[in-house]
Parts: structure tokens; C-alpha cells; sequence
């Protein structure tokens, strides 16, 4: 049985005070992959921003992991992040230490204590994307689309209930961005839902997907046709 993971009903999405999309309805359903497209400032990035605490949601009514968005408190919001894997265009690695060290790092900031533990989760992300034997390097010695591999892995850690994208193969070559789509798909084929903000029409084309567009100041679902 499938379960709502994420819900918005009539909801608005603002900037400061300027309204960016409104009358938001939708709901997404565990094991899902969801593709978010939209040209550039149509919203995409503050939609994302709102799911996980960012912008709050002033207007409508909203749930993502159990956790009430309407409702939400500033101090709740490490524990939403907590249920969320988030993972942005330019990776975000801490450059001044390994991709080990980058990962134990996150670990440590939400709770975990046992090395043994961290060791062994840190082994288990790094080899789901790939990247078992490149711990020991640092975010300057890798690729970008390898770069991308560790922020998927660091996304991981603490087994998310949804992983939220913003445009993750946006600093990618084509061939890579297909490998790191590829290690999304993988993620999402064992169990996870996937939220993906994305540009990159030929990506979806190569990995159909139910697809939700923003334009107009508003969200709705498109169906791709066959080509
Ligand atoms: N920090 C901010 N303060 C005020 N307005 C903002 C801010 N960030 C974005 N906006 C505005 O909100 C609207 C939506 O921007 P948003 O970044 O959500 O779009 P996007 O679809 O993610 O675009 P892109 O694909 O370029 O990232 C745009 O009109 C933008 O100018």
C-alpha cells in the first residue's frame, strides 16, 4: 500500500511578499519519481525551498514526511531535514577535509556516536553510488559528476523518506548528467521517492517520469507524449 509522502492543497508560494505560484494541489505517493520542470524563475527552486523549510508556507495547507507545513517551527525544521535527502546543483562538499570526513561530518551534526556505525553507513552510501573506493579524496580531486555522487551519498545518510533535487546534473555534461540520473533511478528503484528539479528536457525524455510543470504561477502535471 502506497502512502502520501508529500501533500499540498491550495497552497501559495511566496518570495518575501511576492506571490511565485499559488493554488498548489498535489500529492506524491512513497516510491514515486517526480520530475519538476519549468523555465528559469518560474518558481521552481522556492517550491522546493518551501518543502523543506526554507520559505515558510503562509498560504494553504501542506504535510511532507508527517510533518505539517503550515504548523511548521523553526526548531522542528533540523528534524524535517532530518526525513529529507537534499541535494543542490553545486554539491555543497566542504572542500577542507575528505569525502569520509565529509560524510562523518553529517553524521555527527544529526546524532550518530558509534564509529563502527558511521564507518559502515558511510561504506554502505558511498558504495550505492559508486564511490566505495574514493572516501579518501577530496572534493577537489573528484569530478564534478563524482562530486555529485558524494552529495547523493551524503543525501542517503540518514535514510530519507524523500530525496528533494534542484537541478543536480545542472553543472554536468550530458553523458555525466545520464550517470548521475542513473544513480538516482537505482536509489529510487530500491524504495526511495525522488522529487527532481530539472532543466534538462532530454533527461526526462531518456527517463520518463510522471512530470509536474510549473508556469504561469502555477503547478500541474504534463504528460509526456511518445516521440
Ligand atoms: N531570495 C529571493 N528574494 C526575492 N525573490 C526571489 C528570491 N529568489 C527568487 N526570487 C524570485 O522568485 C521567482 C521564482 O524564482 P525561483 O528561483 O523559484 O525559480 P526557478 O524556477 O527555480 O528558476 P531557476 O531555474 O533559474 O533556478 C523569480 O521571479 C525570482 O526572481
Amino acid at each position: 500500500m502506497s502512502t502520501t509522502i508529500l501533500e499540498l492543497q491550495d497552497a501559495s508560494i511566496f518570495q518575501k511578499d511576492s506571490l511565485v505560484l499559488q493554488d498548489v494541489n498535489l500529492k506524491i505517493q512513497s516510491g514515486e519519481f517526480v520530475f519538476l520542470i519549468g523555465k528559469t524563475g518560474s518558481g521552481k527552486s522556492s517550491f522546493m525551498k518551501t518543502l523543506y523549510g526554507d520559505i515558510p508556507l503562509q498560504k494553504g495547507e501542506g504535510s511532507i514526511v508527517d510533518f505539517n507545513l503550515k504548523k511548521l517551527r523553526e526548531r522542528e525544521i533540523p528534524f524535517l531535514r532530518r526525513k529529507l535527502g537534499i541535494v543542490f546543483q553545486d554539491f555543497k562538499l566542504l572542500p577542507d577535509r575528505n569525502i569520509n570526513n565529509n560524510l562523518l561530518f553529517v553524521l555527527k551534526a544529526t546524532g550518530w556516536r558509534d564509529t563502527a556505525k558511521m564507518n559502515s553507513k558511510i561504506e554502505d552510501v558511498l558504495h550505492k553510488v559508486g564511490m566505495k573506493t574514493k572516501g579518501f579524496k577530496f572534493p577537489h580531486e573528484l569530478s564534478g559528476g563524482e562530486q555529485q555522487r558524494v552529495a547523493i551519498a551524503r543525501a542517503l545518510l540518514n535514510d530519507p523518506e524523500l530525496i528533494i533535487a534542484d537541478e543536480p546534473t545542472g553543472n554536468l555534461d550530458p553523458q555525466t548528467s545520464v550517470e548521475v540520473m542513473r544513480v538516482l533511478q537505482d536509489i529510487n528503484k530500491a524504495g526511495r521517492t525522488i522529487l527532481m528539479a530539472t532543466h534538462d528536457y532530454a533527461l526526462i525524455l531518456k527517463f520518463p517520469s510522471k512530470t509536474l510543470k510549473c508556469d504561469g504561477g502555477k503547478v500541474f502535471e504534463v504528460v509526456q507524449r511518445a516521440v
